[in-house]
């Protein structure tokens, strides 16, 4: 018999979360903080975790990091079940939550770096080059023996994130890791997390309301609202479900009221924009076969498109497209028990 040859870490999932639920209960009053959700991470790829305030990003990232005990479900990394195994799970993996709280603020940030270090083992002194280097990536070279209290915001969130990759675990979360920072250090920061990825085979999970760097950054993105998964997909094809389906449409004269009439009530996105010799229209289509349908209304009223685009859509727009629908079906099923 051939020996299986794919190794056991490249085909099992790094991260693996199932049926994990929270619930957080104050007086008679219970929130669902996360609902029963299940995903699994695979090692070298960088996850981004969108949504809403409130729900439920956080209480999941805790879980993830054994911070949190969930009321049902599990969560494994590398094979070890966090709850069970916390010595095993600290070993593997480092967090920056709520930025900049997570270095000491007595301490210079070469010494919390120090700090840190050792607390994984590491010797400082024998890494003073990686050390250097992700101060000077994060442009805090000079800053280097200052304590952490007098610095800028954006520098303690530098000075944090410093701490974070000096421990050299091979998962990252980090939670909002650009927010404050210049364009610089998120240049820095973007291309430093990249190549821990890609060139180390880290796994980060990054919790982030800015878009522009999840698109960048993340392979994949899980969008969750009330507690569950809106949406789970690799970032390039969530923002193609989204191309496919916005479209622009110009056309070189006015279009009569009878006919935006009509194209209205058959796709409630309709957006017209007029302009002297021309009106441009604007739709999103649930399905890409309403393409024909937009036409026939157009044969119908005698208007003749000039040219047709597909609109550019990022990732923030997707992300809107899947809150707006989740409103509608919240809206369309009513409350739930609970
Ligand atoms: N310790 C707690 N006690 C009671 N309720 C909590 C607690 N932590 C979170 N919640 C509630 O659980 C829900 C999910 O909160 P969570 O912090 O996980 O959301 P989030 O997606 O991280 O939000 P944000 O983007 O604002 O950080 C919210 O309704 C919140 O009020």
């Amino acid at each position: 018999m051939v020996a299986e040859r794919t190794p056991k870490s490249r085909r099992e999932p790094l991260i693996s979360v199932e049926g994990l639920k929270k619930e957080y209960s104050s007086g008679d009053q219970t929130v669902t903080a996360v609902d029963d959700i299940s995903f699994s991470i695979d090692r070298g790829s960088i996850v981004g975790i969108l949504g809403p305030n409130g729900a439920g990003k956080t209480t999941t990232i805790k879980s993830l990091l054994g911070l949190v005990e969930p009321d049902a479900g599990k969560v494994l990394i590398d094979g070890s079940e966090v709850s069970e195994e916390r010595k095993q799970v600290y070993s593997r993996v480092s967090a920056m939550l709520e930025g900049a709280r997570n270095a000491y603020w007595r301490l210079t940030v070469e010494e919390n770096m120090s700090f840190f270090m050792s607390h994984r083992g590491i010797n400082p002194r024998s890494n003073t080059d990686r050390r250097r280097r992700i101060l000077e990536e994060l442009g805090l070279a000079d800053k280097a023996n200052v304590p952490v209290r007098e610095l800028s915001r954006g520098m303690k969130q530098k000075a944090a994130l410093a701490c974070v990759l000096a421990q050299d675990t091979p998962v990252l979360f980090l939670d909002e890791p650009t927010l404050g920072l210049d364009v610089e250090a998120t240049r820095a920061l973007r291309s430093h997390l990249a190549a821990l990825a890609a060139e180390d085979g880290r796994t980060i999970i990054i919790s982030s309301h800015e878009m522009d760097t999840v698109q960048e950054l993340c392979d994949r993105v899980i969008v969750m609202t009330n507690g569950r998964i809106a949406a789970d997909k690799e970032t390039q094809s969530f923002t193609d479900l989204f191309q496919a389906q916005a479209y622009e449409i110009e056309v070189e004269d006015d279009i009569e009221q009878p006919a935006r009439t009509a194209i209205e009530r058959r796709f409630d996105t309709a957006e017209f924009a007029d302009y002297p010799s021309k009106t441009e229209l604007t739709v999103t289509l649930d399905h890409k076969r309403e393409v024909f349908d937009l036409m026939d209304t157009f044969r119908d009223h005698d208007v003749v498109p000039a040219k047709v685009n597909h609109a550019d859509v990022d990732l923030e727009e997707a992300y809107l497209q899947v809150m707006q629908n989740n409103t509608e079906r919240a809206v369309m099923e009513g409350p739930t028990n609970g």
